[in-house]
């Protein structure tokens, strides 16, 4: 793929840009089969979306001034070190979410918003989980810095429609933005959710905890196979749709050709996995540490329980999906000390935890229970495989890559673990 910002280097988020996809691809599946070289794995053919425009969610930090913001990073070092660079025509988004820069620019200078004054170093990660603005520590410089606006984050359905995140360092321009709300309806009419998140503490995180919804809707709907999948502002949701939906309909037929009649999903975010997976006559229970994750995958399971009488979803019709809900639970809770608090064990297990993996304690539980069957999703496969070498009679049986970064060097690895009978 050709990027003018790259070539430039006023960006050099895309490491592997400059070689072509099917190379990216197979570097990626000779990296994650040299680290499951120890077991004996069949492999589907990897599983690749677009090359370009995959990207559902942007992550801008607004640097510039009110009257003149720039929307991308700060420069990587080289020529552009430090400097403003604006990422809005970026490839790796969908013409629909470049064209709601502009208004977003706009409602900056509207709302004298003024951008924040952010060191080189925050520049946030835009490959998926792990930032490098996380990683920062707070420094004493950080008293004296000015502005209010840190981050823009936009996230876009599959419907087109919008959901809006400025990250403010305080409360002190909601009521402006407010103000100017149905300006930027009329200016953007697919907002679905505009909220603010306050992140007071100087770019340690990249969001804070304290989010205020200023739209009526406080939801986007992501519709995925049929299935409308919830997101709430600050829920996880996998950067790319295409391939996201790829992932789940695999975990599926692998799953239904198992035929586990319990099954917990594990990390289950707003329930992509738990929803795919529900069948008549099957339990399933979807943990996951953020409440309002939780909150979203329970209205899902709930609306499919109520389905008027005449509609199909995902290929079922309402009464198929009637039984399907009506051992579907979602809890908030940490994934390992739900599995470790309690003596019984589903069939089957999902697990889709964060880059660090599901750790020894989870591991170890998983290894002495009686599930015969562990689907475990990856985005970093070097911790996937040391959590394998946790769970020794659990055998990696088929693995896929699911290529859901491309032009960089991440990506997604879904592999269905079997007990073994010696
Ligand atoms: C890679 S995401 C997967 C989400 C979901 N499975 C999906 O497909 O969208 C990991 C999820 O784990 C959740 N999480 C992080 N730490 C957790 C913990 N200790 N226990 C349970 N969930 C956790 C995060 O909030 C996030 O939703």
């Amino acid at each position: 793929m050709q990027c003018p910002h790259y070539d430039a280097r006023r960006c050099r988020s895309c490491t592997l840009i400059e070689i072509d996809r099917p190379t990216q691809v197979a570097g990626k599946e000779a990296h994650v089969r040299d680290l499951l070289a120890a077991h004996d794995v069949t492999w589907l053919p990897a599983v690749t979306g677009a090359e370009s425009g995959f990207r559902n969610k942007a992550k801008m930090v607004v640097t510039g001034t009110v009257d003149a913001p720039v929307l991308g990073i700060v420069g990587p070092p080289g020529p552009y070190a430090g400097q403003s660079v604006d990422l809005t025509d970026c490839g790796l988004y969908p013409p629909a979410l470049q064209a709601a820069f502009g208004p977003l620019a706009e409602l900056i200078t509207r709302a004298r918003l003024q951008p924040y004054d952010l060191s080189p170093a925050a520049t946030p990660d835009r490959d998926g989980p792990g930032t490098s603005a996380r990683r920062r520590k707070v420094t004493p410089r950080d008293a004296a810095r000015r502005g209010e606006l840190k981050h823009l984050l936009v996230t876009l359905s599959p419907d087109g429609e919008l959901m809006v995140r400025l990250v403010l360092r305080s409360t002190e321009a909601v009521a402006r933005i407010r103000k100017h709300l149905p300006w930027l309806q009329a200016a953007l009419p697919g907002l679905a959710v505009l909220s603010v998140n306050v992140q007071p503490v100087h770019a340690a995180v990249l969001e804070g905890e304290q989010e205020i919804v200023l739209t009526e809707r406080e939801t986007l709907p992501m519709r995925v196979d049929g299935i409308t999948l919830h997101l709430r502002p600050q829920s996880f949701f996998q950067t790319n749709t295409e391939v996201a939906a790829a992932l789940y309909r695999q975990a599926r037929a692998w799953v239904d050709e198992v035929a586990p009649a319990s099954l917990w999903d594990l990390y289950c975010g707003v329930g992509g996995f738990a929803l795919h997976c529900a069948a008549p006559g099957r339990s399933v229970t979807g943990i996951e540490i953020s409440a309002e994750a939780v909150a979203s995958a329970t209205t899902t399971a709930g609306e499919l329980a109520a389905l008027p009488a005449d509609a199909v979803v995902g290929g079922h019709d309402a009464a198929w999906w009637r039984a399907a809900t009506a051992n579907l639970t979602f809890d908030a809770g940490d994934a390992t000390g739900f599995a470790l608090g309690t003596d019984a064990d589903p069939e089957l297990v999902v697990v889709n935890p964060p880059r660090r993996g599901i750790g020894t304690d989870l591991a170890r539980r998983l290894e002495a229970s009686n599930a015969r069957h562990v689907l475990y999703s990856s985005c970093h496969a070097v911790t996937l495989a040391r959590d394998l070498a946790e769970m020794p009679s659990l055998r990696p049986r088929r693995a896929v890559l699911l290529d859901m970064f491309p032009q960089t060097d991440h990506y997604e690895v879904l592999v269905l673990l079997e007990r073994s009978r010696a």
